[in-house]
């Protein structure tokens, strides 16, 4: 029978001493145990092995120090990131790299992930002793410094949603949700579960919560591999100890290969680490057992005093530039035999090299991870797309701003009468309605896709879903919400100002005004897509927007000769022209003409009409092919 863990409240507070906790510690090796239903790795365990690893870039010579040696004929130079680095990462041990800022550290952990690409690098790099294959990647999770969630979805959304989308789909769902609650748990997440991600506009979770969901979204997806660049930071001494714990306890439970980048972890959080990593300037100052560590230093004349925290004073020695060169120095005199670094990789991989082992290298190859289908990752991206954007596009700001254009239209065009004095009056207000909800969904869907952008490639290399399933989930998802409110504000607007009191013009009216939203969308989207930069997008949006405005024939009826083409680009000009001809073409459209004014000429005066004028004399005669051509911007 399966253990069912009680879901803990009030979890574990900040500053309490879990080191002492006896009780926090069966906890969670229980909770670990948990998740250990569906973890693969428990039986397929991964080595990561590299050496010889190399990067550089080229830059312009201006920027960086001139080296003569490396400056090549373009002008640009060649600048060294990465020298010869190697290190291996064993299944139930914790990896920790350290080094000073800029060092190189996160550059080497998206190497690799295969982040960088091809350029500029070198060296061997081998999963399970193999050459890394698409299929062995997906061993590898990687959490990144900045994380990056939907702002609007819970804590728990985002797990949940996370989990759907990268289980495989064999899981059944109320394990994966089971996972996701054992994992909240964990990481003392059960308190905030329901509070949202937010971002810089919207008040969410904390700091060091958001780090902590970052881990959670990788450690449930259960890799083999778990990097993470300074999971640490921005957690309190004692939630950063409570984190590598766990860390430890899943690396030995489900045998998972953790490697973490780590700044100034404290003594505590510095004696779990099993291997070390230190790295200055791009360069190896020590690789072997953390133990060993402080025997390496003092040895190299660097003793630390038994009352000092060891890592703080690795730190000092690498920032020193005396003590770093030497140290640099002396590990490169110790590895001069060994070119690429293989040998001390073979030195401390726990990975056996006879041909026996070999087996456990090809199952991880032959794993056959089945993630959710087309469908399913359709089904749940929409589900996710609309609970965000829901929340986006019906916002109490969002909301207010069309409660406060209704009322403006209501100030403004009151029952307009049926008067020839009113006509300029009702052509304006019918034209307002295209302009507003033209810009209005202009703007929610250019910055669409340039904002999705950094969430987007984040799944995408954790190939959570195709990008098809991505771009359709997020048209279906947002068609009822794109359309929502200018149908609202129409259904409204249309019967306050006194538009023609005809059931199926109006029904044909509040067509036109949705298709031209959707028109308006389908372009901000191609916009949004094509340019893949907020601010790009708004400026030639706006470009774009007023330019369709003018030349959709309100503001200018006789272009200059040669560029009356130009009106035909703007999907304004169909939609205008259409509502036209529902308001106006019509024997129910019938004018009085008022009785003249000093100074004012009516259109019955001006045409000649004494007592109505009907709709049709006002109607410019535009009629042609305008409702297709507004549907083709809709797609
Ligand atoms: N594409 C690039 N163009 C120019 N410089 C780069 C590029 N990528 C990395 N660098 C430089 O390489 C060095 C290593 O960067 P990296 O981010 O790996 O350092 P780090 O050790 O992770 O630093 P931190 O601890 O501050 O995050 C830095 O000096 C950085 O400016």
């Amino acid at each position: 029978m399966e253990q069912e863990i009680p879901i803990d409240e009030t979890g574990i507070e900040a500053g309490s001493s879990y080191d002492s906790s006896a009780e926090r510690t069966k906890k969670r090796a229980l909770l670990i145990q948990h998740t250990d239903n569906t973890s693969i790795t428990t039986k397929i365990p991964v080595y990561l092995e590299w050496y010889g690893i190399s990067y550089s870039i080229l830059q312009e010579n201006m920027n960086v120090q001139k080296n003569k040696e490396s400056e090549l004929e373009s002008g640009k130079i060649k600048l060294s990131i990465l020298e010869n680095i190697h290190g291996c990462a064993n299944p139930g041990e914790i990896l920790a790299i350290m080094g000073p800022s800029g060092c190189g550290k996160t550059t080497l952990l998206n190497l690799l992930v295969d982040r960088l690409g091809n350029k500029g690098v070198q060296g061997t790099i081998t999963i399970n002793g193999l050459k890394p294959t698409k299929k062995s990647m997906r061993c590898l999770a990687y959490c990144t410094q900045d994380d990056v969630f939907f702002p609007q979805l819970t804590v728990k959304d985002t797990l949940t949603f996370t989990a759907r989308l990268r289980l495989p789909r064999d899981v059944p769902y109320h394990d994966k949700l089971k996972r996701v609650d054992a994992i909240m748990q964990l990481l003392n997440l059960t308190k905030s579960a329901h509070t949202k991600i937010g971002d810089y506009r919207i008040r969410g979770i904390s700091g060091g919560e958001r780090k902590r969901v970052s881990i959670a979204s990788e450690l449930l997806t259960d890799p083999g591999v778990i990097m993470l660049d300074e999971p640490t930071t921005g957690l309190d001494a004692a939630l950063a100890l409570e984190l590598i714990k766990i860390l430890k306890e899943f690396a030995i439970q489900q045998r998972k290969t953790i490697i973490i980048v780590i700044h100034q972890p404290s003594s505590q959080v510095f004696e779990i680490v099993d291997k070390l990593m230190l790295v200055c300037d791009g360069r190896m100052v020590y690789f072997g057992e953390r133990a060993n560590a402080a025997d390496y230093l003092a040895n190299q004349g660097f003793k630390c005093h038994p009352n000092y925290n060891i890592a703080d004073y690795i730190l000092e020695l690498l920032t020193d530039d005396k003590s770093k060169q030497q140290l640099i120095d002396s590990y490169a005199h110790q590895v001069r035999d060994d070119p690429t670094g293989k040998q001390v990789v073979e030195k401390y991989s726990h990975r056996k090299r006879d041909d026996n082992n070999m087996k456990e290298a090809p199952s991880i190859l032959e794993y056959d991870y089945r993630g959710p289908t087309f469908a399913q990752q359709l089904s749940i991206l929409i589900e996710r797309t609309f609970k965000q954007s829901s929340k986006e596009i019906l916002s109490t700001i969002e909301l207010s701003q069309m409660f406060g254009l209704i009322v403006m239209f209501c100030l403004i065009w009151f029952r307009i009468p049926f008067t020839d004095k009113g006509i300029h009056d009702r052509i304006s207000s019918l034209f307002s309605i295209i302009v507003i909800w033209s810009f209005g969904t202009f703007f929610e869907a250019v910055t669409t896709f340039p904002m999705d952008l950094d969430m987007l490639s984040k799944e995408r290399y954790s190939h959570s879903y195709r990008l098809s399933a991505y771009f359709l989930s997020k048209q279906i998802a947002e068609l009822p919400l794109i359309i929502l409110k200018p149908a609202f504000f129409t259904i409204v607007i249309y019967w306050v100002t006194g538009l023609l009191p005809d059931f199926g013009r109006f029904l044909a009216y509040l067509a036109v005004i949705l298709i031209n939203s959707l028109a308006s969308q389908g372009f901000g989207y191609f916009l949004g897509a094509s340019l893949l930069d907020v601010q790009k997008c708004i400026s030639a949006g706006t470009v774009f927007m007023l330019a369709f405005t003018l030349l959709s024939g309100f503001y200018v009826k006789h272009l200059p000769p040669g560029l009356t083409w130009l009106k035909y680009l703007s999907f304004m000009t169909y939609t205008f022209s259409l509502n036209l001809q529902i308001q106006l073409d019509t024997p129910k459209a019938q004018f009085q003409c008022s009785s003249p004014e000093s100074g004012h000429v009516y259109l019955c005066e001006l045409l000649g009409y004494n007592n109505t004028i009907p709709g049709t004399v006002v109607l410019e005669n535009e009629r042609y092919t305008e409702l297709s051509c507004l549907l083709f911007y809709v797609k």
